[in-house]
């Protein structure tokens, strides 16, 4: 028995059961070290051994903190307790507190958190409770919805300790009705043939508790008629016994997965004052699905003491298939993978591979196969949690609170503050545009929604409108429901701040916050969601800018006729007919001079200031020459027809609606009339590099904001960080192509987008890629300017920045330690490794570290044996030159990694 170690545990055995009154620093290998008298080192090697063994667990945020296994289960008897938790989790909970038995239920903080309130309301409210009826498709967690329930009555001391939770599913006896009654109410002796003796029925077993009817809508009639006689007076008889009255008080829980009005009888009904509807899994958020997930698999590692991982194929299916069966199939579904992996090796981790799923799996699996991962990829379950996120659009809606507080500091013109606060949104828009992933059918749901809501508010309020702002509503409104609780509570932060602002936008722009308000109240209603004031300042941004930008539809129409009122007519007329406001008219009296039909015709067009492309009706004159008053003047694409009538207008005008293309429209127009036409291409995307990272969108983040800081003013090229799988699975056809003209890809590895430039991290670091940036930007900046950029991309771009943006380790030491080992490297295996490979090989080694410290290792290589075979040399050599990195992160560094390390070593 190694002495030392036992004394690290020891150590860690006696303070765990007072760790909240050390505080969790106390336990850092450091700390510990410090207090025994031995290295950090040392301490963190043992410490790690000891929780690979089993006995200890560590925290998975820094510093890292290393408890007691067996103390913190029973400190925590509701919880998992896995080895690596987060510091978070403890301290929510900290022994001695009451814990939240709505934590587990996944969504009670999200998309089901009106629903929980609902429920605990109606379970606490005096004397007894009320009846609550749970509705919702099957597997959509009902009856876990009871048990939840249950276990927060007693925790609130609302029932007594004693008192059960009684389940009785009503489908089980659809063919015995009066079994049901008997067994539900109790039975006298003889009541029946079989009844020997008297029985006590499952309303008196639950006297005191809950007592919970499933598949409710299986009761028959008879048996509906006597539980509202109970429900009423908390009096019932016994079967055949009509003379003893019974009293039992029992909180009464309902489910069915049918519709309630045509199942049960409308005098039960009447009884049940609460319903509760609860979404289906398809109607939950991608990250609650994704919680799903994630419980589930945890709860399997606890139960068979193995890690997990999933592939990243399995997970993609997971996330994409609909599961009728919902949660409760989601889970099965899992579950029977977890156990087919289990069978295949049951030593070492567990990987969950597509070949382990069902049947539909696999198939929904290859509807995504993506032809350019060649290895099987497996996740940690660390690597499919995503909080980074949230903190990146929290710190959004800070720039927009804090873009107003500079404002009104600064006692500027509202209408600057209002540009400002628009080019603010507009980041968050990309964010919600390009960055984020929603599940489709929550999406439509929500465009239905929105589409009515503004089409009264279209009517109501002459509300302009436009269909590429409004998807961009429908993704707000996605995200927020989404991350419910976390919005809440940022609002919560903000109150005061969010009123001010919300006061002056009243004062200064009161039509449109009208409208904000009473589209935010419509919303809120659809959805039984109080949406907060911030929302509503959200969506006054959007009406603002809509407001200001013009009509409904992806192209702008203007008629123009000589005379004092036939364009306005035509228009009048056109946009009654067609329901929309399509067209804008300009009237061109005879004694006006060409001139200022000119400048009017600039002036409506500057208004529109977007990339629209806009369509010119006009009576009569040469198309060239109208063209010549906007040339210059407008950044979308014009067509120009002649000859326009009410008819062609109309015409015109439903093609637009229908969403057609401009050459497509004026083609048609001109072949049902006599006319011709002309289309002006002036439309250009706006220019814009993409960067991207495999890890996860923050990283590719992170890059950016290296790449934007180092130029010293803004240019008119855009950056925006995008979502690396979904670009690699969509490549061209990503809806970033044909919104932006993307003239590069920053970041790692090569997504293979044909056609657009790649440059690779490591070429940044490395000053390699300079020509091939100088090439891009000197299209945006003059060359002193990127003399100055190139200079500030070496400083910004430092190894050492880029390893602090990808790991979470010490990167000096990380450094270090990598440094050390690529120079013994070096001299064991002899070689020269020009600057190039070597930074690649810094950065790829950093990652490599971090995936197997995070225990995430790639253990797939596509010729994994021959590899292991022809190169025993290398891989001695590897393992020698990494044993102190090995040792000192407590990692082995798999074989199928060292495989990787040789495909670098072989670019010299
Ligand atoms: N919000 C939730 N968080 C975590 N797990 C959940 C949640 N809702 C349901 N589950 C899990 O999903 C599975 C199915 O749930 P449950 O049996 O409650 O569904 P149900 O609606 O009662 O289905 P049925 O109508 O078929 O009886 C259970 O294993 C439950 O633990």
């Amino acid at each position: 028995m190694n002495k030392t170690k036992e004394k690290i545990y020891e150590e860690v055995q006696e303070n765990t059961k007072k760790w909240k009154d050390k505080g969790i620093e106390w336990f850092s290998a450091g700390e510990i070290g410090m207090r025994l008298g031995i290295s950090r080192t040392l301490a963190s090697q043992y410490l790690n051994e000891m929780v690979r063994e089993g006995r200890l667990v560590k925290t998975s945020n820094r510093p890292v903190a290393y408890l007691e296994k067996k103390i913190l289960e029973d400190l925590y008897p509701d919880r998992n307790i896995t080895d690596t938790v987060e510091k978070e989790s403890l301290e929510d909970g900290k022994p001695g507190e009451k814990e939240d038995c709505f934590k587990k239920v996944i969504g009670a903080n999200g998309s089901i958190s009106y629903m929980v309130d609902q429920c605990k309301a109606a379970v606490v409210y005096p004397p007894n409770g009320l009846p609550v009826l749970l509705t919702g498709p099957t597997g959509c967690g009902k009856s876990y919805m009871v048990k939840i329930l249950y276990e927060y009555l007693k925790k609130e001391n609302l029932i007594p300790e004693h008192a059960k939770l009684v389940t009785l599913n009503c489908s089980e006896y659809a063919n015995n009705p009066e079994l049901l009654t008997a067994n539900l109410f109790g039975y006298k002796k003889g009541a029946f043939t079989g009844a020997y003796q008297d029985c006590s029925g499952l309303i008196q077993e639950a006297d005191q508790g809950v007592l919970f009817l499933d598949e409710v809508h299986s009761l028959p009639d008879k048996c509906q008629e006597k539980l509202f006689i109970f429900l009423d007076k908390g009096e019932f008889y016994r079967f055949g016994d009509n003379s003893k009255v019974c009293h039992a008080s029992v909180k009464m829980l309902f489910a069915t997965s049918e519709d309630p009005n045509a199942v049960l009888l409308k005098t039960l009904l009447r009884r049940i004052p609460v319903i509760i509807h609860l979404p289906s899994l398809e109607e939950r958020s991608i990250e609650e699905k994704k919680e799903i997930i994630l419980m589930t698999i945890k709860n399997e590692e606890e139960r068979i003491k193995r890690k997990i991982r999933i592939g990243r194929q399995v997970f993609n299916a997971l996330m994409n298939y609909r599961f009728d069966g919902n949660i409760g199939q989601l889970k099965d579904c899992i579950r029977l993978g977890c156990s087919n992996a289990y069978a295949e090796n049951k030593e070492n981790t567990v990987d969950i591979k597509l070949l382990n799923m069902p049947n539909y799996i696999i198939r929904e699996a290859g509807k995504h196969i993506d032809d350019t991962r060649t290895e099987v990829e497996m996740l940690d379950l660390d690597k499919i949690k995503n909080t980074k996120e949230q903190k990146y659009v929290l710190h959004l809606y800070d720039e927009i609170l804090k873009g107003y507080e500079e404002y009104y500091k600064d006692g500027r013109d509202f209408e600057d503050c209002m540009k400002m606060l628009l080019e603010k949104i507009s980041e968050y828009y990309d964010y919600l545009i390009y960055q984020k992933q929603y599940m489709n059918t929550r999406i439509e749901l929500l465009e239905e929604m929105v589409n009515d809501i503004l089409k009264q508010a279209e009517i109501r309020y002459s509300l302009k409108r436009d269909t590429n702002k409004e998807r961009i509503i429908v993704r707000f409104l996605c995200d927020y429901t989404q991350r419910l609780s976390m919005f809440r509570q940022w609002e919560q932060e903000h109150i005061k701040e969010i009123k001010k602002c919300k006061e002056t936008f009243q004062i200064n722009c009161p039509i449109e916050y009208e409208i904000a308000d009473n589209i935010t109240k419509q919303i809120g209603k659809r959805m039984e969601l109080q949406l907060g004031e911030f929302n509503k300042i959200l969506i006054l941004l959007h009406v603002h800018s809509v407001q200001q930008t013009g009509s409904t539809n992806n192209i702008f129409g203007v008629i123009l006729c000589h005379g004092c009122s036939t364009a306005t007519s035509i228009k009048d007329a056109a946009n009654k007919l067609l329901g929309s406001q399509v067209f804008e008219a300009i009237d061109m009296p005879l004694d006006i001079p060409t001139s200022e039909i000119g400048e009017r015709l600039v002036q409506l067009l500057e208004r529109e200031n977007t990339y629209r492309d806009a369509i010119f009706l006009v009576d009569m004159g040469s198309l060239e020459g109208i063209y010549e008053y906007v040339k210059g003047k407008y950044r979308g694409n014009i067509a120009i027809i002649n000859g326009v009538t009410t008819r062609m207008a109309l015409e015109v005008g439903s093609t637009i609606l229908e969403k057609q293309e401009l050459k497509k429209i004026a083609e048609t127009a001109c072949k049902h009339n006599i006319s011709t036409y002309k289309v002006f291409e002036n439309k250009e995307k706006e220019d814009t590099i993409l960067f991207i990272n495999e890890s996860d969108i923050h990283a590719a983040r992170s890059m950016m904001e290296l790449f934007q800081n180092s130029l010293i003013q803004n240019i008119k090229l855009k950056f925006i960080p995008v979502d690396y799988y979904s670009l690699v699975v969509q490549k061209k056809d990503a809806p970033i192509f044909k919104d932006y003209h993307v003239v590069a890809i920053v970041g790692s590895p090569d997504p293979q987008i044909p056609g657009t430039p790649f440059i690779p991290i490591e070429e940044i670091i490395e000053g390699s890629a300079k020509s091939e940036i100088n090439k891009i930007l000197i299209r945006y900046i003059s060359e002193q300017e990127l003399e100055k950029f190139n200079l500030a991309v070496l400083k910004n771009f430092s190894l050492q920045n880029v390893i602090e943006k990808i790991t979470i380790l010490n990167v000096k030491i990380v450094l270090d330690d990598v440094e050390k080992a690529l120079e013994k490297f070096r001299k064991e295996w002899k070689i020269m490794i020009p600057n190039k490979i070597l930074i690649g090989l810094y950065v790829h080694i950093c990652y490599l570290i971090e995936r197997l410290v995070k225990k995430a290792p790639i253990s797939t290589y596509a010729e994994l044996e021959t590899f292991q075979v022809e190169q025993q040399e290398f891989i001695s050599v590897i393992k020698k030159c990494f044993s102190d990195v090995q040792r000192r992160y407590s990692v082995e560094i798999p074989v199928s990694e060292m495989a990787y390390i040789w495909d670098y070593i072989n670019l010299i």
